[in-house]
């Protein structure tokens, strides 16, 4: 998983059971005798903004492991900065050990935040710091905004962050909302990691709001909140991920009102995120409802059928990245993104199983590879409804004959409604694209597909039209 960090100037003896003392006492001291060299190569700004925060993490006989605050900065670094931290260690080691970059803690951005700072001390220690130290899988997890697809469904979102990114306003709440997988925590990275690019003295503090809660709720258990509150409040920027969890936990909650208003008075930015809007934040007490309501609110809604096939590329391209060759047609990826409707995390997901199939039978991801892998991973659908009554309902919503709307004729008002139908068969059955071509005239089950894509953009397009289609749902499904 961690070969995408390793540099080529590597060290490749097996060195096991031959090598002189190497304590990580004098690894540290040789990282610190290192850094004022790299300070020099790179300058001091991207030495404070990518190096200084690394701290020593692992160590063995053929690597040695750094912790950065994320994925992004681990990109970074990798793609910017790792041969030059291999130089210089492979200068000082005597067994030139390999240099490895992993994130050192997924919840916590900013490395010069105390809370950070103390857990990489205890760390220190043992060698191999916080057992939640997991390697990157690079280019798949370093989340910014190149790698963030943007369309309908979440424009508004994107510029919201972009510009709290490019150079946040003094004072800024903002609420971004939408189901599990649409996207959020994405962006919250992405905020993060081009902040740390953009403005690096800017304290920034990424934390899942689970995270607030444990780190409060012990600070308050060892009665000692004093540090935890100088930590979170010390941020110029706080992004607080998956606000829900502490919906429903007065001293949490409390605690993050206080934090919230102490951070906004003091002109700071705070960006939160739940997996619903304010309103339907449950346990949400009555004075944080009011604050988040006078913040800048934006939905990320699912991602359309346009937005799917672009999220798919993108999860194609970043799995290529990690085993060259991968690749899916145009086919495939109009298939997943016309099967699976739901978000991009589901789009990913389906993406994944594609990859682990065809990597298994060590074959190309060929469409019957795909169909084959998918084929557990339909979105059930949400009630399964006969083809023959939706053909039947369709027909009589446009008043047409059924004989119409399996014909050959290709006359927009025939053919409208034939994609309506086609659509929902795809909606509201498990069928196939193929099967479902067959039960229209033995069409091709491409046909089927350009279909389903259109009526969604029609409805993406047109409000008539999107209100005509749930109409037409409504009477199909009663
Ligand atoms: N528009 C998009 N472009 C690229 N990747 C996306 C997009 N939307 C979602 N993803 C990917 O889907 C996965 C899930 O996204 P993320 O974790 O940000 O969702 P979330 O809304 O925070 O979910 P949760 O509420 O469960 O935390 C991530 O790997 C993310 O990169």
């Amino acid at each position: 998983m961690v070969q995408g960090v390793h540099s080529s100037v590597s060290a490749t003896l097996d060195l096991a059971g031959c090598l002189p003392e190497f304590e990580v006492g004098t690894a540290r001291s040789l990282w610190a005798t290192a850094l004022p060299r790299l300070r020099s190569e790179v300058g001091a700004d991207a030495y404070r903004a990518w190096i200084e925060p690394l701290r020593l993490v692992g160590l063995d006989n053929a690597s040695v492991t750094f912790g950065a605050p994320n994925g992004y900065a681990v990109a970074r670094l990798t793609t910017d900065y790792l041969h030059r931290l291999q130089a210089r260690w492979s200068a000082l080691d005597p067994v030139g050990r390999r240099v490895r970059l992993i994130v050192a803690d997924a919840d916590m951005i900013h490395a010069n935040s105390s809370l950070v700072q103390e857990a990489n001390d205890d760390d220190a220690e043992l060698g191999l710091a916080g057992t939640s130290a997991e390697p990157v899988e690079l280019s798949a997890s370093a989340k910014t905004f190149a790698n963030f697809e943007v369309g309908e469904a979440n424009r508004v979102a994107v510029a919201i962050a972009r510009g709290l990114a490019e150079g946040p306003g003094t004072g800024d709440l903002v609420f971004f909302h939408g189901l599990h997988g649409v996207g959020k925590t994405h962006l919250l990275e992405a905020i993060a990691g081009r902040l740390r690019e953009t403005s690096p003295k800017k304290r920034v503090l990424l934390l899942t709001a689970q995270r607030f809660l444990n780190e409060f709720q012990s600070a308050l258990r060892d009665r000692e909140t004093g540090p935890f509150k100088a930590a979170v409040r010390g941020a110029d920027i706080l992004l607080i991920d998956d606000l829900q969890l502490i919906c429903g936990k007065s001293a949490t909650q409390d605690e993050f009102f206080q934090t919230l208003d102490d951070l906004i008075s003091r002109g700071r930015t705070v960006v939160c995120t739940a997996d619903v809007a304010v309103d339907g934040l449950q346990g949400l007490n009555s004075r944080m409802r009011c604050v988040l309501q006078g913040g800048f609110t934006a939905k990320i809604n699912e991602p359309d059928f346009e937005l799917r096939r672009a999220i798919a590329r993108r999860k194609i391209s970043e799995l290529n990245a990690r085993r060259s060759g991968f690749d899916l047609s145009e086919e495939a990826i109009d298939l997943i993104a016309a099967r699976i409707t739901g978000t991009g995390r589901a789009v990913e997901g389906a993406v994944k199983q594609v990859f682990a199939a065809s990597t298994l039978i060590g074959r190309e991801a060929s469409m019957e590879v795909v169909i084959e892998a998918l084929s557990g991973n339909w979105s059930p659908p949400e009630k399964s409804v006969p083809v023959e009554t939706i053909k039947r309902r369709v027909a009589a919503f446009y008043d047409l004959s059924l004989e119409d709307l399996v014909s050959q004729r290709r006359h927009r008002a025939v053919a409208r409604p034939r994609q309506v139908a086609m659509y929902f068969c795809k909606r509201l059955t498990r069928r196939s694209f193929p099967d479902i071509g067959q039960r229209f005239g033995g069409r091709d089950h491409t046909t089927v597909m350009h279909a389903v894509k259109r009526i969604e953009e029609l409805a993406a397009e047109d409000v008539a039209f999107a209100a005509e289609l749930q109409e037409i749902g409504r009477k199909i499904t009663e």
